[in-house]
């Protein structure tokens, strides 16, 4: 095999000399890689038919201590010159945000190595940039770890149903969110208190408010959507709320409610037009969903396809281990790819789907209102939503004194009219507050 750095899959690499591997950032998630590259060194080399070697690690601290397994002799503070070595097959990066990961992963893509990255900030924001680049290099550019950490999702939709339709995609991503819900739910752990934990254990981003307000749900959805539909869709085009606003009584009333709060991400095709609908934010959903029990750090992702029927993925999305994993599953694919002097899959985006509005989009709503307790009110509240053409599900009435609380449930409705109905609603003569307005998903209409 050559070690012009300008070589892609047309060039195959022969198996009699070992891939050499630049690994980009060493902290929560590249500590595990190399370690757990040290422990399985035989198999990896028998299962991609020659050795895998590390030719160097670049980290901006060289000085910080680290986990037994990484030789400090290998760590570099110069990731360019590192990427341009020639003797550099593939590029690992875990680093974490756009720049200079964009600039570093062009670069190396552009010299004809392979990239296996964690990075759903950077692939949803500039995948296509980074498709292309890998496409005119001939080479590979893999990312199963961006999303829902261990659990193999990403291949499993370019790949094994590649042949099929998907409808819907509905799930957990985040595994910082599911853990500050499930401890709040749980333990009545206070919202600082969890997201102090998720932190110590590894799952929070470097600035944890990607995680609470939604932007790294939104990124994998952005990356999920694209091999779902077929279309090119990046951050920006998903609808987001974080989960800062749940309170600990939102969480209560949905217990009441035989419900419990999470995170979740909904991308699906409109049902009677050409397009498709993208969102993450906090939802109601019952106790007796799957979903709901899906605990801490752990993710659960359903795929709707026509012939398929339902899928559900499900494990660790976050944490070094997990993590690792799905970036040594990628490492090993394209390790593969250039001993046989192939390249894998790339990105498909014909469809090119509109992507539609939140306010069109049919959603339910939770909501409590404190009220007046006086001949005229609940009428009054009913006009509101009659008003906009949203029908109440279910309501319920306490007393307090002068006082009572409301707590109603729409069905199904344009979410613009569920959010012009509160908007009126606070307004609304004998209607003191509004609080606990959180969506509803899966409940049978
Ligand atoms: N931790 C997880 O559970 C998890 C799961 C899936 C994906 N990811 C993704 O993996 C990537 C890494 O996450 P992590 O948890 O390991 O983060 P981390 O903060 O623990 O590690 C990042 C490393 O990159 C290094 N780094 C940052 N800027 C650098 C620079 N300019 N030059 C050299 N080194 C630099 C840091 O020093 C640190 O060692 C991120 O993209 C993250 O979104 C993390
Ligand atoms: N911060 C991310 C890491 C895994 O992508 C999470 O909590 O899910
Ligand atoms: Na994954």
């Amino acid at each position: 095999m050559t070690t012009d750095g300008g070589r892609g899959a047309d060039s195959p690499a022969s198996a009699d000399r070992p891939l050499r591997i630049a690994m980009l950032g060493c902290g929560v998630v590249g500590s595990e890689v190399v370690r757990l590259l040290g422990i399985h060194t035989d198999e990896l080399a028998a299962r991609v038919g020659t050795p895998l070697e590390i030719a160097g690690i670049a980290v901006r601290d060289p000085g910080r201590v680290r986990g037994a397994a990484v030789d400090r002799e290998l760590l570099t503070t110069d990731a360019d010159a590192l990427i341009a070595r020639n003797d550099v097959d593939i590029v690992i990066e875990v680093v974490g945000g756009i720049e200079p990961a964009r600039t570093w992963l062009l670069s190396a893509l552009r010299s004809g190595k392979s990239v296996v990255s964690a990075n759903k900030a950077l692939l949803a924001t500039h995948g296509s940039t980074l498709h292309d680049a890998a496409a005119a290099a001939g080479v590979d550019l893999y990312y199963e770890a961006a999303v829902a950490g261990a659990i193999p999702l990403l291949r499993p939709l370019r790949e094994s149903l590649a042949g099929d339709r998907i409808r819907r995609v509905l799930g957990i991503v985040n595994g910082t969110t599911n853990y500050i819900l499930t401890r709040m739910d749980e333990t009545g752990a206070s919202f600082a208190e969890a997201l102090a934990e998720a932190g110590e254990l590894g799952y929070a981003e470097a600035d944890p408010s990607a995680d609470i307000d939604g932007f790294d749900a939104a990124a994998k959805a952005a990356i999920i959507a694209q091999l779902a539909f077929h279309t090119p869709v990046t951050i920006d085009d998903v609808y987001r709320e974080g989960i800062g606003a749940v309170t600990a009584a939102d969480i209560a009333s949905a217990r009441e409610l035989g419900c419990t709060i999470k995170a979740l991400v909904i991308a699906e095709r409109a049902g009677d037009r050409p397009g498709i609908s993208l969102r993450v934010h906090p939802a109601m959903i019952p106790r007796s969903h799957p979903l709901a029990g899906v605990r801490e750090a752990f993710n659960a992702v359903f795929v709707e396809a026509e012939a398929a029927g339902q899928l559900m993925f499900y494990g660790r999305g976050a944490g070094g281990a997990p993590t690792a994993s799905a970036v040594l599953g990628d490492v090993v694919a394209v390790a593969r790819n250039r001993v046989a002097g192939r390249q894998g899959p790339g990105e498909s985006a014909y469809a090119a789907l509109p992507i539609l509005p939140m306010g069109p989009t049919v959603t339910s709503y939770h909501l409590q209102l404190d009220v007046t307790d006086k001949a005229g009110v609940l009428a009054a509240v009913a006009g509101a939503f009659a008003r906009h053409d949203v029908s109440i599900r279910s309501v319920r009435q306490d007393g307090r004194g002068d006082d009572a609380s409301l707590v109603l449930v729409t069905h199904p409705a344009a979410d613009a009219a569920l959010s012009a109905t509160v908007e009126d609603l606070r307004v609304l003569d004998g209607v003191r507050a509004v609080s606990g307005v959180v969506r509803v998903e899966g409940v049978e209409s």
